[in-house]
């Protein structure tokens, strides 16, 4: 009965409130100048309007000035001066939002153009580097492979050297050997003349012995000879003697008788001895003289053999250096052969040594010319580079400009933002499976292409228009691009509070947080926390360091669950009052004995997003097998502080995924699953009483009445940056469930519920 109640009240009577505020938004995206004024008191002024004079910003001062312009009355009461300076003052912030729009404009083409011409430089810069890089490479290779057909010429040449070194070397020590052996030749020839000559004399010698000894022997006959004679004349003397003995016997007898002959005879025989006694003296001496010859001929005899010995022995060594010369000859002949074969491989070497040179000298020269080349190449590099640096510090002074630029564009967006000072709502359907039939379309023309999303229900259409509608084709990245300068926002020092609402199954998990494992499916919460991770740490340059806390609960029933507890029993026993919610002066929140986690790195995070999917309650519904039961909300504090500047920023970055939103007739649930549903619908409805309240400007907004609009109290009440996800499920048999959520989130999107703050100071003003 209840959620009838509601739906009514969200529902179709509202369908003209939409409309007309789906007006206003029209207006207010034509610019300032379209939009209604902000006090009624304005359109109910009776006197006409004054003539304006136009306002004409000149700078970041005029709008300073127009931001810090106070509003003062007369006095107190002076009510009526107070609202004309309010109507001027409003006056002065739409020119002033025109003018910024207009610059923001005018900055965006500039930066198109900056980027345009970057890019165009870029491509410029990126050909010239190819170029010269295609060049230097081209001219390194041909100077690297002359430097080596120059080594490789350099070492043959070496080489050659070595080996026309080593020749010479051989061919002196053979030259050496040649002369050695043809002076040893010449000894030889000389001994072998000298032997040959003392062949000769001694050949004289034997010769002359032989003629010495043949002329001995015929002495020698002649002298036995003369001896045989001498003997034959003894024998004859003996017989003589016989004969005169006889005679002297004769004459003995007849000596008296031949006394005188006998005496004459005796004479005789005196005169025969005395020449006996010289036939015998000669006969010694020549016997002397035929021994003295027989020595002679005997030493004559020894010597022939001596000599004979030596001519044998010169023959032989006659012989062997017959054979030693001739060895050397052919020895001689060998090195002589070798010394053409080695004068031959001189000559050639040497013409490979000149063709090598020749070579070495065509070498050099190329060498020279691409050392030259490579010069010029040099020369026109550092052109280029010069070039390229002058390119790069445009490049940099164009950077310069461009963040100068996107700080411009992202403090005009913040101030925006401050002036819209509305809950921004993003549409998202998803798109059909397979076994369903859709009911949603999208306008092809006008001015809601991209931001209306169109139903049909019961014959009847239903349109809706948002800051920004996704098709089912719209990819993860596509929708974090959208939201990411809010992310950002949250590490400038705003209260950023993202939550998905919308109908079981029509995708609020997925948005929020989608497969963190799978680039592709990551959701919100990885993509968000990767960017804050990256943004940090690239603030670091400019002196930001970053601390980031991280704490993430479940509100299941009413209850808070903390889904960081690493002590399971704790989180299964879900005690009510261990987690109560307390908020501080400064806004902040926090949550007794809620677990909340030190960050240092993306990868802490994804553990800690593990961690806590495992701990989420998943019930089951009709509906969705998976169907989350509870409202999730991941919440990221971000302390900054700037060295340099001693500035402090303190964000806070909330990611709700709210549970279904379905209505109990379609949800079909009995039990402990219709007081679920039940308390997520009580909760839901406490949100929109909250949203709805703050933009009446009621002055009791019922943040306490359920935990979820208590919890997300600072996010909710005015000075934060929200931002809702209606998302929508584009079958047929949801119509009626997606035209409550989007009448839900039109209203929303019209509610003006106050202007983000940033939480910013000093860190003197905070420590002191
Ligand atoms: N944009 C999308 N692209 C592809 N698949 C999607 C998309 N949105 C949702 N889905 C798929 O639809 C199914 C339901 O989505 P999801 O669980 O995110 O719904 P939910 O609104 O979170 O449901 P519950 O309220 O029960 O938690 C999932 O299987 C999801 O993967």
């Amino acid at each position: 009965m209840a959620t009838r109640d509601r739906a009514a009240r969200l529902g179709t009577p509202r369908l003209k409130e939409n409309d007309a505020q789906y007006g206003k938004r029209q207006r207010t995206a034509g610019g300032p100048a379209a939009r209604p004024p902000l006090s009624t008191a304005s359109q109910n002024a009776p006197a006409p309007p004054p003539v304006e004079a136009p306002i004409e910003f000149s700078g970041r001062e005029d709008v300073d000035a127009l931001l810090n312009e106070k509003m003062k009355g007369k006095n107190k009461m002076d009510y009526k001066g107070k609202s004309e300076q309010m109507i001027e003052y409003i006056r002065k912030l739409r020119a002033c939002i025109k003018w910024l729009l207009d610059r923001e404009d005018a900055n965006l083409a500039e930066i198109g153009k900056l980027t345009g011409l970057i890019d165009a430089a870029e491509k410029h810069h990126t050909e010239i580097v190819a170029q010269l890089e295609s060049q230097i490479d081209e001219s390194v290779a041909t100077k690297e492979e002359l430097q080596k057909q120059y080594a490789s010429l350099e070492e043959n040449l070496k080489k050659v050297e070595a080996e026309t070194m080593v020749l010479l070397r051989s061919y002196g020590d053979e030259k050496e050997a040649r002369i050695a052996a043809e002076s040893s030749r010449n000894e030889l020839s000389e001994e072998l003349n000298r032997v040959k000559l003392d062949q000769k004399r001694l050949n004289d010698q034997i010769k002359m012995l032989q003629d010495t000894n043949k002329r001995l022997q015929e002495y020698n006959t002649s002298l036995q000879q003369y001896n045989c004679n001498l003997q034959a004349d003894a024998t004859k003397n003996a017989e003589t003697t016989a004969k005169l003995q006889k005679e002297k016997n004769t004459m003995v007898e007849t000596m008296n008788g031949l006394k005188d002959h006998a005496n004459s005879v005796k004479m005789q025989l005196d005169l025969a001895k005395s020449s006996q006694g010289e036939a015998l003296k000669q006969k010694n001496d020549l016997l002397k003289e035929v021994d003295t010859l027989r020595c002679e001929l005997q030493q004559v005899r020894e010597d022939r053999d001596h000599k004979s010995a030596e001519i044998c022995s010169l023959l032989s060594d006659l012989s062997a250096h017959k054979e030693l010369s001739g060895k050397t000859s052919m020895e001689i002949d060998n090195i002589l052969n070798r010394c053409g074969a080695l004068e031959e491989t001189c000559s050639t070497q040497s013409e490979r040594i000149k063709t090598l040179e020749i070579q070495l000298i065509s070498a050099n020269e190329k060498l020279k010319r691409s050392d030259l080349t490579t010069m010029e190449t040099m020369t026109e590099y550092e052109n280029q580079k010069r070039i390229l640096e002058d390119l790069q510090l445009r490049l940099t002074e164009a950077e310069q400009k461009n963040v100068d630029g996107e700080k411009l564009r992202k403090k005009l967006h913040n101030t925006i933002l401050e002036l819209k000072g509305n809950i921004r709502v993003f549409c998202r359907v998803r798109p059909l499976l397979s076994n369903e039939s859709g009911a949603v379309s999208y306008p092809k023309s006008g001015e809601n292409i991209g931001r209306g999303v169109e139903l049909m229900h019961n014959t009847q259409a239903y349109s809706f228009a948002f800051d920004k509608v996704f098709d089912h084709s719209a990819s993860q990245e596509d929708v974090f691009t959208e939201i990411s300068q809010l992310v950002q926002s949250a590490l400038d020092g705003y209260k950023v509070c993202i939550f998905a609402y919308g109908q079981t199954g029509s995708g609020k998990t997925h948005t929020m947080m989608g497969n963190p494992e799978v680039h592709d499916l990551k959701g919100l919460i990885p993509r968000s926390l990767e960017q804050i991770f990256q943004t940090s740490q690239s603030l670091i340059s400019q002196g930001w360091k970053y601390k980031m806390q991280a704490s993430m609960l479940e509100i299941y029933n009413e209850t808070i669950r903390d889904l960081l507890a690493t002590n399971r029993t704790s989180v299964q026993d879900g005690v009510v009052s261990k987690y109560n919610i307390k908020h501080d002066a400064n806004g902040n929140t926090q949550v007794s004995e809620l677990t909340v986690v030190d960050v240092r790195s993306i990868n802490e995070v994804s553990s800690l997003l593990k961690r806590a999917a495992q701990s989420r309650s998943v019930g089951k519904t009709q509906m969705n097998e998976e169907s989350s039961r509870s409202h999730c909300v991941f919440t990221l504090r971000i302390f900054g502080v700037n060295e340099g500047t001693d500035q402090q920023v303190q964000g806070v970055l909330n990611l709700i995924d709210l549970a279904g939103s379905e209505r109990l007739n379609k949800s079909g649930v009995t039990g402990d699953r219709l007081k679920e549903t039940q308390a997520i619908n009580k909760s839901l409805s406490c949100l929109a009483d909250v949203i709805f309240s703050i933009a009446k400007k009621d002055e009791h907004i019922p943040f306490r009445n359920s935990k979820l609009t208590y919890l997300l109290q600072p996010c909710l009440g005015g000075d934060s940056k929200t931002l809702m996800f209606v998302n929508l499920s584009p079958e047929s048999s949801s119509t009626s469930e997606s035209i409550c959520s989007l009448r839900f989130a039109a209203r929303v999107n019209s509610c003006e519920i106050g202007i983000p703050r940033r939480q910013t100071q000093m860190r003197s003003l905070s420590q002191g």
